[in-house]
Formats: structure tokens, C-alpha cells, sequence
């Protein structure tokens, strides 16, 4: 289903980080189908040259490039290669990351640092070498990071997540007000449950063959999300209709964090 016109981000350049797969991927489509010209990065060359020809026979100019997020200079490579391919950039969206579930006692120095250096550093990096690039360009630009639902409620199993989404949030709030004078906008997006094949090798290990059923269970919709959905709020995000929004986090998940709601009802 096409939302939104197909002209919207028409001239917009955009890099998604983690868009050779799952969320990221769907987010690259959904912002290709609206007419931008998209570079997705991530550090599996196969996976990502895949989806680019993919894209590229739906007719949304398209670019790959292998690069990890957590190396310095490869994540300026990533901002020069844009910039060769498509002359400048206008959106980023921070989706590369992930994490290993494990119990708090049982997480190592080296298990605890792996993901708070992906999911926080990394973040950092891509968004401080494009937000370098779109001040010199002095057109503004648009920054999305997906976190997760539970950011602020917490999730037993996951503390390094959490800590270092909370992490990503807070340097969120702080670039919004840093930025805001050069019409840098940055928000945040919590999905709930959403079904991919990192999501389910992800839970694959420790949450048992029923982990979806179970979730699911617990979403007042009754379902987990549609990778489009998260594809139409980004797109949103980083299109003119959202250009007085900043700082700000929008949580996706069917009503999951809601929790299971009050026991007592007055009727
Ligand atoms: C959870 C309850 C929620 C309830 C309701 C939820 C509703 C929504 C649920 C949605 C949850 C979120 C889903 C997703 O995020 S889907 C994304 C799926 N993809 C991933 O998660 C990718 C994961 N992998 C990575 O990002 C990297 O592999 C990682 C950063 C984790 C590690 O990379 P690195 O290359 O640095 O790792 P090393 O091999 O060098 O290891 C470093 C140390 O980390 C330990 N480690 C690594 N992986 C694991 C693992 N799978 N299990 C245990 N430990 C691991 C490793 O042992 C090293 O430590 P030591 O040296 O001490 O051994
Ligand atoms: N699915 C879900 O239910 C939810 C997912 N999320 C978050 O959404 C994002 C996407 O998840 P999803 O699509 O499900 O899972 P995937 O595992 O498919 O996505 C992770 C992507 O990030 C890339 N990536 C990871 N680390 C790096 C790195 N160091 N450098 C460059 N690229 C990297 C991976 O590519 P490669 O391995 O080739 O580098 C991959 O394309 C993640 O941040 C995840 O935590 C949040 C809430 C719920």
C-alpha cells in the first residue's frame, strides 16, 4: 500500500544504517518508494548488494556500502561514499544494532561493552560524521534512531540494550537542542515486536520455540507489527510534516507497553 505520495522525498538523499536486512531494509524501501535516493550500510557485502538489486530493479536509486558502525573512519567512508554517489545527504536513519539476551549476573565486562559500543558509540559516530556533513551543506536534515518499546519501562534479559538505548535517548535530547539552529531534527522510534530473521535467531537461544505467541499475548492489538508501519513513520518523520518535531520519542508496539492495564475497571 503506497501512503504517501511518491514525489514526497523526491531530491532527498538518505542513509540507513542496517538496510541490507529486516527493519532497516523495510525503512530503505518504504523511503525509496517516496522518491528519495537511498544508501544503505551495513557490514555483510552479500547481504547488502542483495537487497540494492532488488531496490534498484523496483526503480529506487539505490547504493551499498560494507561498513561497521562502531569504526570511526569507516563510518566517514560511509558520509564520503553518499556524498560521491548522490552529491549530499538529508536523512539518517540509525537502525544498526542489536543485542544478546543474558542474564544480569551472567554478562561479562567484554558482553556488556560489545553492546553498549554498538548500540551507543556506534550510533554516536554516524550520527556526529552526518550531522558534520549536513551543517556544511546548511540545507538541515533529518534523523531518526530506532530504539526499542521498552526504553523507559526497562526488560529483564537485556540491561546492556536498555542502558545503551537510554544512552542513545539522551544524546537525542541533547543534539535536538545542540542542532535545532541548524534545522537538524532528531527523534526516536520504540518498536514493540516485529517479526525478522534477526529477531528470531536473536531470541533463538534463550526464549523458547512460543517467544512471538507469547509477546503477542501481551499487545491489546493482538498482533506484532508490520515492517511497513515502521517504513510509514519514518518516512513521516523526515518529511515536511514533521519539520516543528524534534527531540522527541514515538513508541510503535500495538499497545505492548501499555502493560496488561488495570485491573479494576469502573464499569
Ligand atoms: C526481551 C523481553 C522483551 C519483552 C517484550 C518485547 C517486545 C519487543 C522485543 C524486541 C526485542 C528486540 C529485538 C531486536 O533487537 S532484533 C535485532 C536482532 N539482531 C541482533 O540483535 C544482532 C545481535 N548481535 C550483535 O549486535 C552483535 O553480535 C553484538 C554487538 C551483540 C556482539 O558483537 P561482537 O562482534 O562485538 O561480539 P564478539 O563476538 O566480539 O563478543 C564480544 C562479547 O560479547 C559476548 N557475546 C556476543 N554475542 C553473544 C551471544 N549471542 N550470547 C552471549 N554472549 C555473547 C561474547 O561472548 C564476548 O564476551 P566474552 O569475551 O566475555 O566471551
Ligand atoms: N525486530 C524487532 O522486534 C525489534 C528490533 N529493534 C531494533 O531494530 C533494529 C533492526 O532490527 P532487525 O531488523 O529486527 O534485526 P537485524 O538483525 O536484521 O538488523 C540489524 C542490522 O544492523 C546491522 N548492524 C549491526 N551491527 C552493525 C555494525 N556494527 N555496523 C554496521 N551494521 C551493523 C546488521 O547488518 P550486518 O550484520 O551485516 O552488519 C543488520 O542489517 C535493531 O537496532 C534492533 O535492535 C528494536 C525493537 C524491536
Amino acid at each position: 500500500m503506497q501512503i504517501f505520495s511518491e514525489n514526497l522525498l523526491a531530491n532527498q538523499v538518505a542513509i540507513v544504517t542496517g538496510g541490507g536486512t529486516g527493519i532497516g531494509k523495510q525503512i530503505a524501501k518504504t523511503l525509496g518508494e517516496s522518491g528519495a535516493k537511498v544508501v544503505i550500510a551495513g557490514r555483510r557485502k552479500e547481504v547488502l548488494e542483495e537487497t540494492r538489486n532488488e531496490f534498484v530493479k523496483e526503480g529506487i536509486e539505490t547504493h551499498a556500502i560494507s561498513i561497521d558502525i562502531r569504526v570511526p573512519e569507516q563510518v566517514q567512508q560511509l558520509v564520503d561514499f553518499t556524498v560521491g554517489s548522490f552529491g549530499k545527504v538529508d536523512i539518517l536513519v540509525n537502525n544498526a544494532g542489536g543485542q544478546f539476551p543474558k542474564k544480569s549476573e551472567e554478562l561479562t565486562p567484554n558482553g556488556w561493552n560489545a553492546v553498549i559500543h554498538n548500540n551507543l558509540n556506534g550510533t554516536f559516530y554516524v550520527t556526529q560524521a552526518v550531522a558534520k556533513q549536513m551543517i556544511k551543506q546548511g540545507t538541515g536534515g533529518a534523523i531518526t534512531n530506532i530504539l526499542v518499546s521498552f526504553l523507559h519501562r526497562g526488560a529483564p534479559g537485556i540491561a546492556h540494550s536498555v542502558a545503551a538505548r537510554n544512552g542513545v535517548y539522551g544524546m537525542m535530547r541533547t543534539l535536538a537542542l545542540e542542532w535545532a539552529k541548524y534545522n537538524i531534527r532528531i527523534n526516536s522510534i520504540g518498536p514493540g515486536l516485529f517479526v525478522t530473521e534477526g529477531m528470531k535467531e536473536e531470541m533463538a537461544s534463550s526464549a523458547g520455540p512460543h517467544f512471538i505467541e507469547q509477546v503477542t499475548q501481551d499487545v491489546p492489538l493482538g498482533r506484532t507489527g508490520r515492517l511497513q508501519e515502521l517504513g510509514w513513520l519514518v518516512t513521516y518523520l523526515s518529511c515536511p510534516a514533521a519539520e516543528y518535531m524534534t527531540g522527541e520519542f514515538i513508541v510503535i508496539d500495538g499497545g505492548n507497553s501499555l502493560g496488561r492495564g488495570l485491573t479494576f475497571v469502573p464499569y
